[in-house]
């Protein structure tokens, strides 16, 4: 284990390895936390099982065009974000216009590329006569904006609103969704959970509505110049107190006016707060006594972290040109979604691909190994687009289910699962909660700090 960087001179003397808070976890929320505490006098330590900061957000900083397998860009309204970044002195970049330049993706089907008029024309669409001419990955997302049943989306968590808690797959259902429509437009590639099933709709209309304020503040995506890892670390930097790294915790343990923070190479650290930033993914490892109880219990035991894979792949010479195909690809079969990415000089360049599978297929990935993976897209590529023969070459494998301190990627609520949120963020003593899991207004990364917020307050005014 070792430290980020060396301990600069602290607030008050303390002893090493004692502060007044304990932060655990150096994901953003972990990471704004203990700036926010630092800045109003309290001594904070934070401890970080990985060998290094950011927690989901991942730049391979080794790969042309620096692919991101986590985070990756944050809107205009993300107010915490933008200030974030900021005060880690990175530079944000608009990148919208790179992810929407050129051919929009065309959709395969059965192994044959289609425009969206072949789509809404071809014998096999399963959707309603009015949505046809939506894409799989489009009309879940269109059929909760058109019909969000909360007058108020920040309301989502109020317990007046526990009976709208259905499944995403009933929701469907009623708006006249078939069996074979709700499979292809969501559990071939869900933006949340393996399958309709284990969706809660209350989720998706406040994501929905978090969207939609988020659309009406501005329409510019923002990426950190030269990756977003350099957000994690310009935060990390700020901070005066010790952020240690390779550190995992493995127990929590609280006893009268203290809470002691074990790690898996024995140390131990007391302070009167602990502030825990672990998803519940990654909690569940952990050993907490005395143990926690009711919803809270239940939600560490069970909320939901999304299963993501992805292949990060690069191209010889541009097969796209010579087979007059869009690059993009979102797939029925094996091979996911083929996202280009365009972070070169100009839009134009692509310096990658990200190939992205979803929900039950990145499971499925994920058991076929990182090296059979890779090969199984570039022959999937290859099979179906001739041009691209010999023209592909599959770097890495990320896969956020696979994460030993992840377990998935965002967390999302069940059917009926929406009630924890209120109990599973109440301290438990002298444990503290944040963590994109526990927002309650905002989504992602903004959630994130929003989390960070709260928390910070919370062992401020305890
Ligand atoms: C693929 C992907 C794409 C995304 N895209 C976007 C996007 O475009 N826009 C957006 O707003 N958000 C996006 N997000 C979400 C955003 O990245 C997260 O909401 C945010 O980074 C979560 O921060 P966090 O601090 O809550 O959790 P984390 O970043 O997960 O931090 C938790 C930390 O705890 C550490 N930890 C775990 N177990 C232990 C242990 N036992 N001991 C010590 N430390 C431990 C972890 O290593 C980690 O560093 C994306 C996420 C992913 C994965």
């Amino acid at each position: 284990a070792r430290k980020a960087k060396k301990a600069a001179p602290a607030i008050a003397p303390r002893k090493p390895g004692q502060s007044d808070v304990i932060v655990l976890g150096a994901g953003v929320s972990g990471l704004q936390a203990a700036w926010m505490l630092e800045q109003e006098g309290k001594t904070v330590t934070v401890i970080e099982a990985r060998e290094r900061v950011g927690g989901r957000i991942w730049t391979l900083l080794d790969q042309p065009g620096y692919p991101e397998m986590g985070f990756n860009s944050m809107a205009e309204g993300y107010g915490r974000g933008l200030d974030a970044a900021n005060r880690a002195g990175v530079e944000m970049v608009e990148v919208g216009a790179r992810f929407r330049y050129g051919a929009p993706p065309l959709l395969w089907m059965n192994g044959k590329p289609m425009t969206r008029a072949e789509w809404a024309a071809f014998p096999g669409n399963p959707l309603p006569d009015k949505l046809k001419m939506l894409l799989p990955g489009e009309v879940v997302g269109k059929l909760v904006s058109d019909n969000n049943r909360l007058a108020d989306w920040s309301s989502w968590h109020d317990p007046a609103n526990a009976a709208l808690d259905i499944s995403l797959y009933a929701f469907l259902k009623g708006q006249g969704l078939s069996d074979a429509a709700i499979h292809l437009c969501w559990d071939l590639s869900p933006y949340y959970g393996t399958n309709a099933w284990d969706v809660s709709t209350l989720m998706m209309e406040y994501n929905d509505g978090f969207v939609k304020g988020q659309m009406a503040a501005g329409t510019k995506s923002l990426s950190v110049k030269g990756g977003n890892i350099h957000l994690a670390t310009g935060m990390a930097r700020l901070l005066k107190g010790d952020v240690l790294l390779g550190r995992e915790v493995v127990a929590i343990t609280q006893d009268g006016g203290t809470a002691t923070v074990h790690t898996a190479d024995g140390a131990t650290f007391s302070a009167p707060h602990v502030i825990c930033s672990l998803p519940f993914s990654a909690l569940r490892n952990v050993k907490v006594l005395p143990a926690l109880e009711g919803p809270q219990a239940q939600a560490v035991g069970q909320l939901g972290y999304q299963p993501i894979s992805m292949v990060f792949a690069t191209a010889t010479a541009p097969f796209w040109d010579e087979d007059k195909l869009a690059p993009g690809m979102w797939t029925d079969g094996p091979l996911g979604t083929v996202m280009p990415q365009r972070y070169g000089a100009t839009p134009e360049e692509i310096t990658g691909f990200i190939v992205q599978a979803r929900g039950n297929l990145a499971l499925y990935w994920d058991r076929m190994g990182a090296e059979a993976a890779k090969a199984m897209v570039v022959r999937q590529i290859e099979t179906l687009r001739p041009a691209a023969k010999g023209k592909v070459a599959a770097h890495s494998y990320f896969s956020w289910a696979g994460e030993r301190f992840n377990g998935g990627d965002v967390s999302f609520f069940g059917p009926g699962q929406v009630q924890w949120l209120d109990e599973m963020i109440k301290p438990a003593g002298r444990v503290h909660f944040c963590g994109e899991h526990t927002a309650q207004g905002a989504r992602g990364l903004e959630g994130a700090l929003e989390s960070a917020e709260r928390v910070a307050l919370e062992v401020l005014t305890a």
